[in-house]
């Protein structure tokens, strides 16, 4: 028979000790975080039953009662909410670095190549180094000489876009047509975007482009809604398997085209520069990423996807912003006949009736640029920003804010709130008549584009789309609603994706009163 071993006095007194770690390990006490204020979650939705589908109107309604540092739980995830100028400068300026980086999506996932873009990138080496390039990039192509040709593209798309404007009102006999906006102002962003990324434009007939101009216009308003779509996947991670919403397949869907398009693109542009050798200089910003592709020095290197992620960035961010904020513009001065008066005085004064307007003329018309900023108080692209995600544990005043919570800045309800501006509702430019607050993250209450070390890059290109638009589509057209709709009946309701455009798209009657030859396509 075998005799058992004694326990030595070594075995014993390890499985003692583990047994002793065991225990302070599931009897500690956990720290107990102080959170903000805010509703009670329930197990496993947390408070996802109270966000309906225009989420920044249910966070404000919910910060009303709870204060302008608010807690909610999204699913898994604790998140909290800033909703006053006081709260936003915390958040993007004074504790920026805490809260620098993204949350991790399907959608950063599936549709910009796994995080590949700035937008969806975590904070890191790659992300710093793509905003360094960005901004040192973005110098060299777009130094005076390319300055002045790229002005000269947009010019030309904006011509463009008045010229089939005016094609539309003279089909529609009587030099009048109810035109929906929407489509040409996307079209013009999209236009002057691909010239200045992908060289020329793609989304025309006749460039030998895969993915034929409808199918291109769909993938670009899918991407938009499976980007600003709440995927539960994403807030009950071990949901995600199931994918209940369908929203992962069409992102995988919807990649894969994408893809085949970018391919391409590619493809064409290093076919270039095998082509002209030593000769070759970087013409757009594809040709541009590809160099860096090549770059043995960079302290992270670019991949053939990360070139990819990038451009789908530049397309993304570039169009359907301008485009949405522009739409906003035109509805709120057919609501308010006194500002749009006020806007063609100062444009005829100005410009005169025998020209456009030109990108030097912005800076002489401060009326314009007031409409401009009280359209994004009222109807910033992005209410909600983009969710940030806080890196480490932080207070403000007596609340904690663990490691891990997503970050959202309403800057909707800042814009609307009566503690902040006289009379929110109206749409008054007079109030940024003369200085004072800008767009351009520095002043708390006014943050269309975000603030701090991840505030929107493209604000230049972005300013600029809209002013010139804008600007030449009030100086070139007489507007109105159409017959039978009154200035009080014209729906500004919304609707939520990446953006938040109108719900119904505008439709009003444009009447060409500039001479013939101004409408010409050059
Ligand atoms: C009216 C025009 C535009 C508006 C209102 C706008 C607004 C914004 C906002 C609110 C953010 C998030 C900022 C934050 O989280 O603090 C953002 C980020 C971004 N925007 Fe824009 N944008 C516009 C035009 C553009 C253009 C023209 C481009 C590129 C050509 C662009 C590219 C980007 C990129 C790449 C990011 C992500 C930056 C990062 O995460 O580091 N945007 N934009």
């Amino acid at each position: 028979m075998m005799e058992l071993a004694a326990p030595s006095p070594a075995s014993f007194f390890a499985v003692a000790l583990a047994t002793a770690l065991f225990l302070v390990a599931i009897l500690r006490p956990t720290r107990k975080h102080n959170l903000p204020p805010g509703p009670r979650p329930w197990p496993v939705i947390g408070n996802l039953n109270l966000i309906g589908p225009l989420p920044h109107h249910s966070i404000r309604d919910l910060s009303a009662r709870y204060g302008p540092l608010m807690s909610l739980r999204f699913g898994s995830f604790p998140a909290v909410v800033a909703s006053s100028p006081d709260m936003a400068r915390f958040f993007l300026k004074t504790r920026d670095l805490a809260f620098i980086d993204r949350p991790r999506t399907a959608a950063g996932k599936h549709t910009t190549y796994n995080y590949s873009g700035l937008f969806a990138s975590p904070y890191g080496a790659y992300w710093r180094q793509g905003r360094k390039l960005w901004q040192a990039e973005c110098r060299n192509l777009f130094n005076a000489r390319r300055l002045a040709s790229l002005e000269r593209v947009r010019a030309e798309e904006v011509r463009s876009m008045l010229s089939d404007l005016s094609a539309s009102a003279a089909a529609a006999g009587g030099g009048q047509a109810v035109v929906e906006l929407r489509e040409h102002l996307y079209m013009v962003n999209l236009n002057v975007i691909s010239r200045m990324v992908l060289g020329r434009k793609y989304v025309v007939d006749g460039t030998g482009s895969p993915v034929p101009p409808e199918e291109f216009r769909a993938l670009i308003d899918e991407h938009f809604f499976l980007n600003g779509a709440l995927n539960v996947g994403d807030m009950i991670p071990w949901l995600g398997w199931l994918d209940p919403q369908g929203y992962v397949k069409r992102m995988k869907r919807s990649a894969k085209v994408f893809d085949r398009f970018l391919e391409h693109v590619l493809d064409e542009h290093n076919e270039r520069r095998r082509r002209e050798g030593e000769k070759f200089i970087a013409a757009d910003m594809v040709d541009v990423l590809l160099e860096l592709a090549d770059d043995p020095n960079l302290e992270v290197p670019i991949e053939r996807d990360d070139v990819k992620g990038f451009t789908l960035d530049l397309i993304g961010g570039g169009t359907d912003t301008s485009a949405v904020t522009v739409e906003w513009a035109i509805s709120e001065l057919l609501r308010n006949p006194k500002v749009l008066a006020k806007a063609i005085e100062e444009l005829e004064r100005v410009i005169g009736r025998d020209r456009l307007v030109g990108e030097e003329d912005i800076p002489n018309l401060p009326y314009m640029e007031a409409i401009v900023k009280e359209t994004m108080r009222l109807h910033p692209v992005a209410p909600l920003l983009t969710p940030r995600l806080s890196r480490e544990d932080t207070s403000v005043g007596r609340y904690d804010i663990p490691a891990g919570t997503r970050v959202l800045v309403n800057v909707w309800a800042v814009g609307r709130d009566p503690a902040v501006w006289e009379a929110p509702m109206e749409f008054r430019p007079e109030r940024f008549v003369g200085g004072g607050v800008d767009v351009k993250g520095q002043d708390f209450e006014l943050l269309p584009f975000g603030s701090g070390r991840r505030m929107c890059p493209g604000i230049g290109l972005g300013l600029k789309m809209v002013h010139m638009i804008l600007a030449n589509l009030l100086h070139a057209f007489a507007w109105r609603l159409p017959d039978g709709v009154t200035a009080e009946e014209l729906s500004m309701e919304e609707t939520f994706s990446l953006t938040v455009p109108r719900r119904v798209p505008l439709q009003a009657v444009a009447e060409p009163n500039l001479p013939a030859h101004l409408y010409a396509v050059l």
